[in-house]
């Protein structure tokens, strides 16, 4: 039920399925087809560029069958991006990297931001944008590579951050389907309708 209202994307953590088959992934499939939703596994992925290709591609998972995006920390250097497109690439696939984080502490930020950017600019025809608490600052003067439009997903926030902080996705969990046990279906199914509504009012306002 869910699934039937969020998008243009619906957020994953399939790990945390306790009685995962292949026929959820044939349902999310087929609602993602029918709703024109993009699915984004919220991997994270982490390791050397040879055990991401198979974490991404193999396994109960088989994460590049299904999902669309999915993210990755640039901790390991280039080789993640390398190694994940190498499996998503062919597939048309899409990675976000994680810039920044929203968790207090985090150390996703500053140089290790900036580092993001470099290492997206290297890989444009498969990094298409980060999780990030705002959007960068223009490219400097100095700068002589093309226009650049990355995707801005930011997580742990209000609606307010599309207008302030100029991302374009906001990533909401607990704000739609509750806490604890969770909400019943017509209260998740209301939240999730509140914030597509006011998400995309507050996208086209920014644009103006
Ligand atoms: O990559 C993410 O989606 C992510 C990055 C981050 O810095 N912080 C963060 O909360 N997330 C994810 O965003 C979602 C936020 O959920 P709520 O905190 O319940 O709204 C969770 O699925 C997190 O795993």
């Amino acid at each position: 039920m869910i699934l039937n209202i969020i998008y243009p994307t619906s957020q994953t953590h399939i790990d945390i399925v306790e009685d995962f088959d292949q026929d959820l992934i044939d349902q999310l499939v087929a609602l993602s087809q029918k709703h024109d939703f993009l699915i984004f596994e919220d991997r994270k992925f982490a390791d050397i560029g040879n055990t991401v290709i198979l974490q991404y591609s193999r396994g109960v998972h088989r994460i590049s069958s299904w999902s669309h995006i999915t993210n990755a920390h640039l901790v390991p250097g280039p080789s993640i991006i390398s190694g994940l497109a190498s499996v998503g690439l062919p597939l048309g696939r899409g990675l976000l990297l994680l810039a920044e984080m929203s968790s207090e502490g985090t150390l996703a930020a500053g140089a290790y931001t900036q580092a993001a950017l470099d290492m997206a600019r290297t890989a444009r025809d498969f990094v298409i944008g980060f999780i990030a608490m705002q959007r960068f600052d223009p490219p400097p003067p100095s700068y002589s590579g093309p226009p650049e439009d990355w995707l801005i997903l930011t997580p742990g926030v209000g609606l307010d951050v599309i207008k302030e902080r100029g991302c374009d996705i906001i990533i909401v969990g607990r704000g739609i389907y509750g806490r604890g046990n969770g909400s019943p279906s017509d209260v998740i199914a209301r939240q999730a309708e509140r914030y597509r509504m006011e998400g995309w009012v507050a996208y086209e306002e920014r644009l103006q």
